[in-house]
């Protein structure tokens, strides 16, 4: 497809009725395209295997309630969501817009799933980066990773940061919000205000250094998957494992990357040594899962 461009000295200039037409068409197939590769990889961390404690279409890791095909159902509820998401940031919208379409997000997901929880964390982190790449778009900047970093944190920052520090209404409080008072740890909400550098810092430099290192996306996914539960305070793994099961998640996944990660002959066998005992603990990074899938989407941003 062919880009209606404007150079960067006359983007003041009015557009010509026609040339704004057609850069309004141009713009909402962007966010279209932007949709489909944000449910994309959400799947491609779905079906990636082995991946310790977590659902795939091999098993069901550490839950009971959830299959590949709770997830699948969830995917598919979700994928109006990061069009409007999209939209709504080429347009500049304001924090509450983006919060009141991810909140009827979390509702289709529930009802989808029949009230599981499989993406809460990823509506989140997938959808501040769609709305952040919508708005870097409509403005001509490019889609590298640094650029859109900052837009998040220019254009939505202090919302998010207020977010981060604010209560559930009827003083409810989500699995995260308990987490982070008993542990004193920051959970998702904490990852945003910060611009997500678990995505930024952890995830692509270990996506690239794979890559780099000759190993293909497979591997390099991997990698990244447990260089964030290495990082990660996973407020689903608190949740379900307390601060022991915490450690014992960032250890065993330090030490696989320590010994060299997928550059092990062996480290199929390692990786699933690794999630027959978070399942045998029900321990389930959650939270590193959706971190990967936002990795992924960044890193694919570039091409559109
Ligand atoms: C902004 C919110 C995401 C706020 O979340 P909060 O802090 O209140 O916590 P939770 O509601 O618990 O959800 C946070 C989800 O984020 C994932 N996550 C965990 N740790 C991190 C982290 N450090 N960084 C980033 N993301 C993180 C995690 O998602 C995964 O876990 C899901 C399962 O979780 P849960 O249901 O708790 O656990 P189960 O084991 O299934 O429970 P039981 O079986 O024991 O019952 C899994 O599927 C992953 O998705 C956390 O779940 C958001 O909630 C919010 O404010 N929403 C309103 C909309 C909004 O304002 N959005 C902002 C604008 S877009
Ligand atoms: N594959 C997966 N398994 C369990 N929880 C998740 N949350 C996001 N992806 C997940």
């Amino acid at each position: 497809m062919r880009r209606l461009m404007q150079h960067p000295d006359t983007l003041d200039r009015p557009l010509h009725p026609m040339q704004k037409r057609r850069a309004d068409r141009e713009n909402l197939v962007f966010c279209r395209q932007l949709a489909r590769l944000a449910v994309r990889s959400l799947y491609q961390e779905l079906v990636l295997y082995p991946k310790p404690g977590l659902v795939s279409r091999v098993d069901n890791g550490s839950h009971t309630d959830m299959t590949a095909q709770t997830f699948l159902r969830s995917l598919f509820a979700l994928r109006h969501y990061f069009f409007q998401i999209a939209v709504a940031g080429l347009e500049g919208a304001s924090f509450p817009t983006l919060q009141s379409l991810a909140i009827g997000a979390e509702q289709r997901m529930l009802r989808a799933t029949g009230g599981i929880n499989t993406h809460r964390g990823a509506i989140f982190a997938l959808g501040m980066l769609c709305a952040a790449m919508g708005y870097a778009r409509g403005r001509h900047m490019p889609l590298q990773a640094a650029t859109l970093r900052a837009t998040l944190l220019i254009q939505w920052g202090d919302a998010l940061a207020r977010h981060s520090a604010a209560a559930l209404p009827g003083g409810q409080h989500s699995h995260g919000q308990r987490v982070a008072a008993v542990h004193a740890v920051g959970g998702a909400r904490e990852e945003g205000a910060l611009g997500f550098p678990a995505v930024f810092e952890v995830a692509l430099p270990q996506l690239q250094a794979t890559l780099a290192a000759g190993r293909d996306l497979h591997h390099a996914r991997i990698d990244a998957l447990f260089a964030l539960m290495a990082h990660l305070s996973d407020t689903n793994v608190y949740h379900r494992g307390g601060a022991e099961g915490a450690a014992l998640v960032r250890s065993r996944s330090a030490a696989f990357l320590a010994a060299g990660g997928t550059a092990l002959p062996d480290w199929e066998a390692q990786a699933l040594d690794c999630h027959r005992e978070f399942v045998a603990r029900r321990l389930s990074p959650g939270g590193a899962a959706d971190l990967l899938a936002a990795a992924c989407l960044v890193h694919e941003a570039v091409y559109l």
